[in-house]
């Protein structure tokens, strides 16, 4: 019974990372999935892509479904505003206890919300448990045969508003193509590709940005 690769990962974050400082934990995480294990973090090329759309947006509030270790949570929380959130879910329990920890780790566990449950099931009770409106910011990272029917579903449960930005990573590896023709052909988004690498790699990966038109 040894340890996962989330745990691993955990580990060389409180080893090497400076408590309270985001950016360290973020440059930790890449040197450990660029130079000791692979691991599915957005990453640094499509990290600095998050970081540009996320920093435009502005958020109040965003939602990240798909928190897996932490990383792209950071990053997002790192740049919202002051009084601005993130609500991350996570269906794996596994990966949502090592992230809470990378999360505190760099200090911005107080910008974040955590929950641990299938998005599906989630994403309807935003309102009654997170008193949410409207969602300024998603990031798409979880499961690509989910990023349609969540799509769909904030669409239904009005979680979405004018201007939403919706961010999908992976658009081209592992692809989500039924999200992808749905963004670019329905006439209530705007959408546009941000053509990339698969997280420490030379494979094409891109993220997909939409914007919602209410
Ligand atoms: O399942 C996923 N959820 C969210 N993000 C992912 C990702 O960024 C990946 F690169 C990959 C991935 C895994 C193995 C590969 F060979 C290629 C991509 C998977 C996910
Ligand atoms: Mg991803």
């Amino acid at each position: 019974t040894g340890s996962t690769r989330p745990q691993r990962l955990l580990r060389a974050v409180q080893k090497k990372a400076t408590q309270g400082d985001p950016q360290s934990v973020i440059a930790t995480i890449d040197d450990f999935c660029r130079h000791s294990e692979w691991a599915m973090n957005v990453g640094d090329e499509k990290g600095l892509i998050l970081d540009s759309i996320v920093s435009e947006v502005n958020p109040s509030t965003a939602l990240e479904l798909g928190t897996y270790c932490g990383y792209s949570t950071v990053r997002i929380a790192r740049l919202l505003p002051p009084g601005g959130r993130c609500i991350t879910l996570e269906f794996n329990p596994a990966y949502a206890a090592v992230a809470r920890q990378v999360i505190a780790w760099a200090g911005i566990q107080d910008k974040v919300q955590l929950v641990e449950g299938p998005s599906g099931d989630l994403i309807p009770q935003m309102k009654e448990l997170f008193g949410v409106q409207t969602f300024d910011f998603v990031f798409l990272d979880h499961w690509k045969d989910r990023y349609l029917p969540d799509a769909k579903l904030l669409e239904e449960c009005g979680l979405l508003r004018e201007g939403t930005v919706l961010l999908a990573d992976n658009v081209i590896c592992p692809g989500t193509p039924e999200y992808l023709q749905y963004v670019r052909n329905s006439p209530r988004y705007e959408s546009r590709y941000f053509k990339s690498h698969l997280e420490y790699t030379k494979v094409e990966d891109g993220l997909e940005k939409s914007v919602f038109l209410g």
